[in-house]
């Protein structure tokens, strides 16, 4: 099992969106700003549910992984930290999908 976190990547993506080298995507698709950030995300998302779809594991993992670096991509073009995002799901944790939707539906 790997050891590699999300945390691990985000330090990444952030060191290599502010390293202004030519050789990287990471700086180019930063500096290209949110509106191609965003449609790199969507199409790997896109791209992840047909792999889904098919069936074929491992373009789930190979789409799923372009998926979440774009993702990150974006929360960095975003200014949000991945924390962020981890405290939201945790606050969430103490409720059930379920139950969260049915009080939204209530209100
Ligand atoms: N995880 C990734 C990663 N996943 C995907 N990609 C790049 O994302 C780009 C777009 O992916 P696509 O599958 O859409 O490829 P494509 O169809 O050729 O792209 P388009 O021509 O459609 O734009 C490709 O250049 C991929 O190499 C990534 N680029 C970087 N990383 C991570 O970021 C680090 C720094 O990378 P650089 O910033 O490039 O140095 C790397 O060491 C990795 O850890």
């Amino acid at each position: 099992m790997s050891e590699f976190t999300l945390a691990d990547l985000e330090a990444i993506v952030h060191a290599r969106a502010h390293s202004g080298t030519a050789d990287s995507w990471t700086a180019k698709l930063y500096s290209s700003g949110m509106p191609r950030a965003a449609k790199k995300l969507g199409e790997e998302a896109v791209e992840t549910v047909i792999a889904a779809v098919g069936g074929d594991r491992g373009e789930l993992v190979a789409e799923s992984a372009d998926l979440l670096y774009h993702w990150l991509v974006v929360l960095t073009v975003a200014g949000v930290p991945l924390n962020e995002v981890m405290a939201e799901l945790e606050r969430r944790t103490g409720q059930s999908g379920l139950a969260e939707k049915a009080a939204r539906d209530r209100a």
